[in-house]
Formats: structure tokens, C-alpha cells, sequence
């Protein structure tokens, strides 16, 4: 039987199990634990270990790869950071059940949940989200850290910058731009360009507030 890699997953939340449930649906891999604030408990059967600063340790005893399990895209960003500047490797959480183009192409740390489709040539960068059944169409453009929530339908060529969050049910139609770190509202439906640090909501998406 080949050796299954050992894999932490940082985060214990909601997201880390169905994260946790993808991954462990792939053989290649073997959970050892997860971390979290709050530990001394275990999740979907997996024991959390303590907080994120046993990290170097798990390193030292000869764990390399990791997986970060946090829906907020700030936190996920830096604890992705972190993780690396530890020397883990991050891997993809991809469910057995999410179709994938072989046109795809997939940065690392991303997770696509049940249901997603990602069609032709969509380019997904590192350490994003694509939730459950959500859909990216060809030759999308989906930045470093961000998250698609359930249920949103990108259409084609859409470009969406770094670290942004579709709300759940999000519609944009082909060709739009999102800028960086945006939020779009659940149920938003993006039929114009919309910058970066912005919220929007509506039908159709609106800015309300500039974020900082
Ligand atoms: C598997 C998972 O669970 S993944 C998680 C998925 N989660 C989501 O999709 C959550 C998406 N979040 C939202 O839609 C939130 O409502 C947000 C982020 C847009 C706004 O949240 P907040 O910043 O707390 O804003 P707040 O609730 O104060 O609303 C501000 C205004 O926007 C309106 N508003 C909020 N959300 C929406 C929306 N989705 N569509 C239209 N209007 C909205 C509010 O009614 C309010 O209007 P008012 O000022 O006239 O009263």
C-alpha cells in the first residue's frame, strides 16, 4: 500500500468539515489533527491538537503538508502565510464530487466543495474557496484568497481580484471585472464592474460602503 502523505488542517470550524470530509475521501492523504484556540476536543472524529503555534513543532516531527480550513478570507490569508513561512506545503481539498476541467488550472490550498463545476481554461489562485455548487465559468479568473460562496454562478470571463467574497447565490454575468478585497451580498447580481474594497448587494449590485 503507497505511504498516505500526513496532512494538519488549520481550523476547526464549520468549513473544516466538510474540508475534512474531502480530504479524506482521497487516499493519497491521512489527517493527523486539526488546530484551533479551542482544543482538547475532537472534530468529525479528527483530534484538535492545540492552537496554531504547535505548528514548527508538527514541522520538526516530520508533517509537511498542511491544509488551511477557514471560510474568512483575511484570516485564511495570513494563516496561509503562515503555514508556508513554516515550511508546510499546502494542498488542494477538491471533492470527488466538484467537476473539474483538465483545462483548469489550479494554484494550492484551494478547496472546491461538492457540486462546483469549473469549465474550461478558469484559472483558480492559491488558497481560494470554491463552496458548494457553485459555478466558474471558461477562462475566469479567480485571484489569490478568495471565496465563492454556495450557489454563485460566474459566467465566463470574468476576472475577480484577490482576497474578495461572493455572498452566496452571487450571479456575474460574462466578461465583468471585481476588483480586490469587494464583498458582494448574497443574491447579488453583478452586471457592471466593480472595484476593489467595495461592498455591493442587489439585483442589480449596487456599492453601498467602501471598505478599508
Ligand atoms: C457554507 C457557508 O455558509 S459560506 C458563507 C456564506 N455567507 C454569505 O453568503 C453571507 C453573505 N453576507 C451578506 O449578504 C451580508 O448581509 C453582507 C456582507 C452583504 C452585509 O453584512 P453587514 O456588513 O453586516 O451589513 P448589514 O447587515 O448591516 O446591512 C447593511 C445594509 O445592506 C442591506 N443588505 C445586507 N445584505 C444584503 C443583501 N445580501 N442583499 C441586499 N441588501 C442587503 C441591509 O438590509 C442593510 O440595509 P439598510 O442599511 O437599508 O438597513
Amino acid at each position: 500500500m503507497a505511504i498516505r502523505c500526513k496532512v494538519v488542517i488549520i481550523g476547526a470550524g464549520g468549513h473544516a468539515k466538510v474540508v475534512i470530509d474531502m480530504i479524506q475521501s482521497n487516499p493519497e492523504f491521512e489527517i493527523i489533527g486539526c488546530t484551533d484556540r479551542i482544543g482538547n476536543r475532537k472534530i468529525s472524529g479528527i483530534p484538535v491538537l492545540g492552537d496554531d503555534s504547535i505548528l514548527p513543532q508538527l514541522y520538526e516531527q516530520g508533517i509537511r503538508h498542511a491544509f488551511v480550513a477557514i471560510g474568512g478570507n483575511s484570516v485564511r490569508h495570513q494563516l496561509a502565510r503562515h503555514a508556508l513561512d513554516t515550511g508546510f506545503e499546502l494542498i488542494n481539498a477538491i471533492s470527488p464530487h466538484a467537476y473539474v476541467a483538465d483545462s483548469v488550472i489550479l494554484g494550492s490550498g484551494i478547496a472546491v466543495m461538492p457540486g462546483a463545476v469549473l469549465n474550461a481554461e478558469a484559472c483558480i489562485g492559491n488558497n481560494s474557496i470554491i463552496n458548494t455548487c457553485a459555478s466558474v465559468d471558461h477562462e475566469c479568473y479567480i485571484g489569490e484568497t478568495c471565496h465563492i460562496a454556495p450557489g454563485c454562478n460566474i459566467s465566463g470571463n470574468v476576472r475577480i481580484g484577490e482576497g474578495t467574497f461572493l455572498g452566496t447565490g452571487t450571479k456575474v454575468i460574462d466578461g465583468m471585472t471585481i476588483g480586490s478585497w469587494s464583498i458582494l451580498g448574497s443574491g447579488a447580481v453583478v452586471v457592471k464592474d466593480i472595484p476593489s474594497y467595495c461592498l455591493a448587494v442587489g439585483v442589480p449590485a449596487k456599492i453601498i460602503k467602501k471598505l478599508t
